[in-house]
């Protein structure tokens, strides 16, 4: 991506926001609570947030940041769902929930993993509701019968596509992609199945103004399921890479207070790492390390200008850092980690 500084321009999290008010806000927001309130009267916890409330703080926009997000909401906008794409911790969730934010309807958050199945995305029996008739057949004479009626609990899918809500999949590759199956017809023909309910209202239609954005890594990381093509072909895939230094360097100082002259090395080594180690080195990583070095009282060497850290502490740190990437391997592969790391700083 290119380093664009001349054009850069910073603008922190409370922007989303202060974007939105007047009326339109207001009548946004009156309408949010009812739709909350409502859905939260029929399911008990309600899944849906108030896109205010989901918008990333802090939140850095540089051109590139911005465009990617427009792109997103552009697509939105088109009624595509979008798949973001990229590598762990290059600022996918963040676009995510930045360009739902922005939308202005309420969002419902979903995380992939294994354990995400049909009945998760969907709804579920929850048990019975029991309760007594009385039948009175002649006077004085009475009997009681119990009745159990079932009781159906929407879950995240059914209410973001019923109440009109940006869903927001994180990591969808990690679930079970059998799950998925009734997102086809969600995105193909606007209607919710909800398989195991009962009834004429088995299926739900898809309100128009409900939209999706799905984030997964690159394919070629572990643990992640490949998703059915049909389902894939669905989605507008918008890739997203690493962001250009500058705008790195403005995301790792929009979360820990050092100098600039400090982010900037922090920034620079991160990158050496990404090119260096086999192990993915994400912004995410930078933000932490820049954590760890804002309160490590040893990481100068005495009388070391700003951006000057000791260099067995900023291995170290990395070290700690990038080490769970590499949890579960033996001590070699540890000592040749530590060993590329020295090298890099
Ligand atoms: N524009 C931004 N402004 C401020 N912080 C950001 C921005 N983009 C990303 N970040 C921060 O960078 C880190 C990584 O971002 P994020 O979690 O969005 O990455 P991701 O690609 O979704 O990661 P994963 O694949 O692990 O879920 C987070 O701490 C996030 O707060």
């Amino acid at each position: 991506m290119a380093d664009d500084s001349s054009r850069k321009r910073k603008v922190r999290g409370r922007k989303i926001r202060s974007d939105r008010s007047g009326k339109e806000g207001r009548r946004a927001k009156k309408e949010l609570a009812r739709k909350a309130s409502q859905a939260r009267s029929q399911n008990g916890d309600s899944p849906l947030s108030d896109p205010e409330e989901v918008a990333p703080e802090p939140f850095v926009e540089t051109d590139a940041v911005t465009s990617l997000r427009n792109r997103i909401t552009g697509w939105l906008r088109a009624d595509q769902p979008v798949h973001l794409i990229g590598p762990t911790g290059c600022g996918k969730t963040a676009l995510a929930l930045s360009a739902a934010a922005e939308r202005g309807r309420p969002v419902v958050w979903l995380n992939g993993d294994e354990a995400v199945d049909t009945a998760a995305l969907v709804g579920d029996h929850a048990g019975g509701e029991r309760y007594k008739e009385d039948d009175r057949f002649v006077s004085g004479v009475s009997k009681q019968t119990e009745i159990v009626r079932e009781r159906w609990v929407d879950n995240p899918l059914s209410v973001a596509v019923r109440e009109g809500a940006t869903l927001v999949y994180n990591e969808f590759s990690r679930s079970d992609p059998s799950a998925h199956n009734v997102l086809l017809s969600v995105f193909e023909e606007g209607v919710l199945e909800r398989p195991g309910k009962r009834g004429e209202d088995r299926s739900i239609d898809v309100h128009p103004e409900f939209r999706a954005i799905l984030t997964s890594n690159d394919v070629e990381y572990a643990g992640v399921h490949e998703q059915q093509d049909a389902l894939l072909d669905r989605f507008v895939g918008v890739h997203v890479d690493y962001h250009d230094e500058t705008t790195e360097r403005e995301i790792v100082d929009s979360h820990v207070d050092l100098s600039e002259a400090d982010v900037e090395t922090i920034v620079k080594t991160t990158r050496t790492l990404r090119d260096d180690l086999e192990v993915v080195v994400g912004t995410r990583a930078a933000i932490t390390a820049a954590k760890g070095l804002a309160v490590f009282e040893d990481a100068r060497q005495n009388g070391a200008a700003d951006g000057e850290f000791d260099d067995d502490l900023l291995t170290d740190v990395f070290m700690d850092v990038l080490a769970p990437k590499i949890a579960g391997e033996g001590p070699d592969d540890i000592e040749a980690l530590r060993t590329q790391i020295a090298e890099s700083v």
